[in-house]
């Protein structure tokens, strides 16, 4: 694993937070290179003790900022501060050098990093807010006669250009945002029925476990699985079959409560994340799902034909609960004896350990779902 992403290791490199989290690093980290360096020269070599205190300020606050991400900290905390240094450093070298030698350009560099670490709303209020600062401080020094050969026009330059950056960047923030939200949500999503697909569900049932342990409250799956299928789509044709699957998915989703998390597990396999729900509740919504299904509905398949038919499924329920050993019972598992997950009474999961309870969640319920076809399906057993 990166050192740098140590106790942040739930930020994978496809994570916008991945380069956000880089971006802060690298400025921090030069920041406590830049002060301890000038901090140092203007100890040893200018002469300027009172110069070295605002570097060892400046020094304090980096490192700080720099130890507090390395250490796991929010990121969104962690990149206000080094903003908000950020401009305050600015402000007093250009107070501090009375917009000499165009000092004043050094505001351009806020844009970039903070619409990349704010986000668009919030670093345009800001970066405005200290363009229009600069713009008023040049216009004072205007009044009385400004060193470094200053003029009207360099007000006008100073304005336009601050004005062109804001609103570039945030042309340029908001575009790469959405980009990104679309293409996470194609990634995310079964495109036949619009729910998640099986890399999301799987994702979050590793957090879903996670959280359960430390929360100390159960978290049950749902596998799903329509029964001959295979017959449907063999008599009424594919589309009709999509149309099923399609219907499916929205009974499911209003069956569901809000906090859960409905998949498509595979072609005609649903499976439902349910977390604080204990076994008994998981198996009353498994059956009234069955209930649910019964009921004739009518789908639309090839040319339009309407056809009403009935479906059904099985399920398979199991759930894990953080105060009980879990165990796969005997019935379902030959490794039952060896099958016992080590969890103590810490509220800390480690990332093997929810890995190992996920898959063992999904086994038994893969299991029951087994039962319930081999006992003559439209049923669930957990
Ligand atoms: N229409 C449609 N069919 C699909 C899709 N994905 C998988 N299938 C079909 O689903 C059927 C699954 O058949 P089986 O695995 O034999 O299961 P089954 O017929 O449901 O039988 P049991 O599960 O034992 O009750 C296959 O015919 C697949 O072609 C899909 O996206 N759309």
């Amino acid at each position: 694993m990166n050192f740098w992403r140590k106790y942040h290791s739930d930020i994978d490199s496809n994570d916008p937070r991945y380069n956000q989290l880089t971006l802060i690093y690298a400025i921090a980290l030069l920041m406590v290179l830049y002060f301890g360096a000038i901090g140092l020269l203007n100890i040893t070599l200018f002469d300027a003790a009172y110069i070295a205190v605002y570097d060892f300020i400046g020094f304090v606050i980096a490192t700080s900022i720099f130890l507090y991400v390395y250490r796991g900290g929010n990121l969104a905390v962690a990149g206000w501060a080094l903003v908000l240094t950020l401009i305050t450093i600015l402000l007093a070298f250009i107070d501090l050098s009375e917009a000499e030698n165009y000092s004043l350009v050094w505001v351009t560099i806020l844009p970039p990093i903070s619409f990349f670490l704010l986000g668009s709303r919030a670093a345009t209020i800001l970066t405005g807010l200290v363009f229009i600062y600069c713009g008023w401080y040049l216009y004072q020094l205007l009044q009385i006669g400004v060193p470094g050969h200053l003029g009207l026009g360099a007000l006008f330059n100073f304005a336009e250009v601050g004005l062109a950056h804001i609103l570039l960047f945030r042309f340029y923030e908001r575009s790469r945002q959405r980009a990104y939200d679309k293409l996470r949500k194609l990634s995310i999503t079964d495109r036949l029925t619009g729910v998640y697909n099986r890399l999301h569900l799987d994702n979050n049932l590793k957090q879903m476990v996670a959280l359960a342990h430390r929360t100390q409250q159960p978290v049950s799956v749902l596998l799903l699985d329509v029964d001959h299928f295979k017959n449907i789509n063999d008599s009424h044709g594919h589309l009709m079959g999509d149309a099923v699957l399609v219907h499916l998915a929205s009974l499911l989703k209003n069956l569901s409560r809000n906090t859960d998390l409905l998949g498509r597990w595979g072609g005609e396999e649903f499976l439902l994340l349910c977390p604080n729900t204990e076994a008994s509740a998981a198996l009353y919504l498994a059956q009234r799902i069955i209930k649910a299904l019964q009921k004739e509905h009518t789908y639309r398949g090839a040319n339009q034909q309407q056809v009403t038919v009935a479906v059904t499924a099985s399920i398979g329920v199991a759930t894990y609960h953080p105060q009980q050993p879990f165990v796969v019972p005997a019935a379902i598992s030959e490794q039952a004896a060896t099958s016992s997950i080590p969890t103590d009474n810490d509220t800390v999961v480690t990332p093997e350990v929810a890995v190992a309870i996920s898959e063992k969640l999904l086994y038994i319920a893969d299991k029951h779902l087994y039962q319930a076809k081999e006992a003559g399906r439209n049923r669930a057993i957990g």
